[in-house]
């Protein structure tokens, strides 16, 4: 059998499009906007950052490239596994936090049913799915006071397998089990996703017999969505893991070409990166699909942790990094949009929008004597947010605000595919932009080691002692 995503015309038809009209002088005017011949004098250093992301994926570091075509080969493991548990549990948890827990909820909000843990008939047999990402002690417990964990499968999902967080949780919830269901049980409510050499969740897997699939050692945490991090919470909902793979592969093959004006990946990263050294630093994205709304919260990890950084490759300290902020349309045209209309210019905002909504609404007539009402009736809630989309486009042009749009001809598998490598290329070339190490998060790590020493963790005394000392300086300005 071909599948679609096999047939040449329907990827071309589900390409998805970058346009950015609206970052040039033409459409915003000379003050904000670029020119083609700004973007050009920088070829020297685009060339450049192309030959390192090319250097770079030989070297074997960019294994998020390498997905497409790796994750293939595991992808029958994945589906089978999940087909065989799905009679027996309904409920199926991720317990992860920021890359591997933010890909799911993207997946999830954008692929599945608006309403798919309400709607069983929607679920198709599928288990609901919660996904904690916190570890709000009120909102955990509400959540095991919910579930009946004879009916729970639990995913913990952790690369290092060792974040305070994480494990927390994956200690609460094996406790319960075992007390509630016995220890014999333990192993078969539990998957566990994480590095396959390092880390304490694997021995830990090991030692209970839990079910492991494995996040390849060059795929960092926010780079995992495509790896069983995303894949296995996916493919239990029934989602099409082998066409997402197919659009990342796509949209792979559409980014090989270092010619900018052709590279969605790398124009979108260059006028970001230019936009960011105009002033204009901070990176607002907007869906108008509310299905979309959560690849605004996976991007921002992404675009945060990636680029926020104190030193340059050359152990410079530049303190760089755009600041990323998601919205949503056309929600937040009542809430945001003033300050992004008339407030500083200090912002670009890359709207996401579908050409076909999966569903249409058309709006009843109705109050034919009142005309500020009666005009929407028989206009469709998909013209009424693609119009208010292309209006808020406009006003913002019009005001002079760079911005630009990716639009997804629908939202499908293949289609999500498309846009999580274009983000995961275009934050790999934007590092090179700015000359830093775009794969760690040395930032992130001291916090968590001060929370290990606060906790009593072994070897983090020093951060401990840190703590205290700065605690009781503080504390004579609280009021
Ligand atoms: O998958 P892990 O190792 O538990 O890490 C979770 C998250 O913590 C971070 O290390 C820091 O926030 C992220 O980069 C990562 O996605």
């Amino acid at each position: 059998m071909v599948n679609r995503y096999q047939e040449e015309g329907w990827k071309e038809e589900m390409r998805i499009k970058l346009d950015v009209n609206n970052m040039f002088v033409d459409q915003v005017g000379k003050k904000n906007g670029f020119t083609k011949e700004k973007v050009n004098d920088l070829q020297d250093k685009l060339t450049a950052a192309h030959q390192a992301i090319q250097e770079a994926k030989e070297d074997g570091q960019l294994g998020f490239m390498e997905l497409p075509y790796t994750q293939k080969t595991i992808i029958k493991e994945m589906k089978e596994f999940a087909e065989q548990k799905k009679g027996e549990f309904k409920n199926f948890v991720v317990l992860g936090i920021g890359g591997s827990a933010l890909g799911t909820i993207a997946l999830h909000t954008a692929l599945n049913h608006s309403y798919y843990n309400l709607n069983e008939e929607a679920r198709k047999g599928h288990p609901r799915l919660f996904v904690l990402d916190n570890v709000d002690p009120t909102r955990l417990k509400s959540l095991l006071q919910t579930l009946d964990l004879e009916e729970t499968i639990f995913n913990v999902i952790s690369k290092s397998g060792g974040t305070a967080e994480t494990m927390s949780e994956f200690l609460l919830v094996r406790d319960l089990v075992a007390k509630e269901l016995g220890e014999d049980k333990v192993a078969n409510h539990f998957i566990a996703t994480t590095s396959e050499d390092t880390g304490n969740l694997i021995k830990i897997a090991k030692q209970e017999g839990i079910k492991t699939f494995y996040i390849p050692e060059n795929v960092g945490g926010r780079f995992s969505v495509l790896t069983p991090v995303g894949l296995v919470p996916a493919a239990f909902c029934g989602i099409n893991i082998e066409e997402l793979l197919a659009g990342a592969e796509y949209m792979d093959q559409i980014c090989k070409t270092d010619d900018i004006w052709q590279n969605p990946a790398y124009l979108n990263a260059t006028l970001q990166y230019l936009a960011d050294q105009a002033g204009k630093s901070m990176s607002v994205m907007m869906p108008y699909v509310h299905g979309l709304k959560d690849v605004a919260d996976w991007y921002r990890q992404l675009w945060a942790e990636s680029l926020g950084k104190r030193e340059n490759r050359a152990g410079e300290v530049v303190n760089v990094g755009p600041t990323p902020i998601k919205a949503l349309g056309a929600t937040d045209q009542h809430s945001q949009a003033q300050l992004y209309m008339e407030g500083p210019y200090d912002k670009v905002i890359t709207f996401l929008t579908v050409d076909n909504h999966e569903e249409d609404v058309t709006i009843p007539g109705g109050y034919s004597e009142i005309s500020g009402v009666s005009y929407l009736g028989g206009h469709t809630f998909n013209q009424l947010i693609k119009t208010e989309q292309s209006a808020t486009e406009l006003a913002l042009t019009k005001n002079q605000r760079l911005n630009c749009t990716i639009s997804l001809p629908e939202v499908n598998e293949f289609t999500m595919g498309q846009l999580f490598y274009m983000f995961e290329l275009q934050t790999a070339f934007a590092g090179e932009l700015y000359n830093i190490n775009a794969f760690n998060q040395p930032g992130v790590e001291l916090g968590k080691n001060y929370t290990y020493g606060i906790l009593g963790r072994e070897g983090y005394e020093d951060m401990k002692a840190e703590y205290d000392n700065k605690s009781e300086k503080n504390s004579n300005l609280i009021i």
